[in-house]
């Protein structure tokens, strides 16, 4: 079975090694013999984006993202038509705030976003930056997740989507509400860097059934050994929980 992963803007948004989210999937994938293809997507590449299984956008500086955001709109038709097609889209930081309605930088510019997730970002004074530490419940299992955030913009979720965890440590989407990332759909947004899938192996396998069952709903991958992750992981949680804020 193949999977086909997309990389958009990895040479624009990839603030803090996000592009560290599509070796992960590329290579779990692999370890279970999938065969991978991985396309760099960037301004001036026009692939039917819906024949991706996956695509990932990373995070990017303010400046960045008023640069993507233009050739984003040229490409809103070509990504809502994925979206609703059922790909896997995973946006880290700068990459989510762009899929919403609109996002506002730390000196107050608004940059239009696609619109296809239900949430806007405002421009915070103070930036959020440290580790996160959360709560996720994936097909009734709770699972907890730990990542890195570094933000101005403070995003507010609209009716139309979920938070994608609950925080226990850290700030989120807005440091207001005890929440963090959005799913709407097949579309996944987070502030977490860390490289987030590197950190939380279960997402990573999360998200590449749900791409695979855009074709074969009976796909189920087999576990892999991720105890030395996991029992890091545990540490690192317990450790951050504990931590003095
Ligand atoms: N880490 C990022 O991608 C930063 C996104 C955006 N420039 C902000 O500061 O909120």
């Amino acid at each position: 079975m193949q999977l086909k992963i997309g990389h958009l803007y990895p040479d624009l948004l990839d603030l803090y090694s996000d592009r560290g989210n599509v070796i992960i999937l590329q290579k779990r994938a692999q370890w279970r013999g999938l065969d991978v293809t991985v396309d760099q997507i960037s301004v001036g590449h026009e692939p039917r984006l819906a024949d991706y299984d996956i695509l990932v956008m990373g995070g990017g500086m303010d400046r960045e993202q008023g640069i993507v955001a233009k050739d984003l709109q040229k490409r809103s038709a070509n990504i809502r038509e994925a979206a609703d097609g059922g790909t896997v889209i995973l946006a880290i930081c700068g990459g989510y705030q762009l899929l919403g309605h609109s996002f506002e930088t730390s000196t107050g510019q608004r940059i239009p976003g696609l619109g296809i997730l239900d949430i806007h970002t405002v421009g915070a004074k103070m930036r959020m930056v440290g580790n996160v530490v959360g709560e996720m419940e994936i097909d009734g299992i709770k699972h907890n997740l730990i990542g890195y955030e570094n933000h101005s913009g403070k995003t507010f979720l609209g009716p139309d989507v979920q938070p994608m965890m609950r925080v226990v440590k850290g700030y989120g989407n807005s440091g207001e509400d005890k929440f963090e990332g959005v799913r709407q759909g097949s579309v996944f947004g987070t502030y977490l860097h860390g490289p987030l899938l590197a950190k939380n192996p279960f997402l990573a396998d999360h998200l590449v059934e749900l791409a695979l069952r855009r074709r074969d709903l009976s796909v189920q991958l087999e576990q892999l050994n991720d105890d030395l992750e996991c029992s890091t992981n545990e540490k690192l949680y317990k450790r951050l929980v504990e931590a003095k804020s």
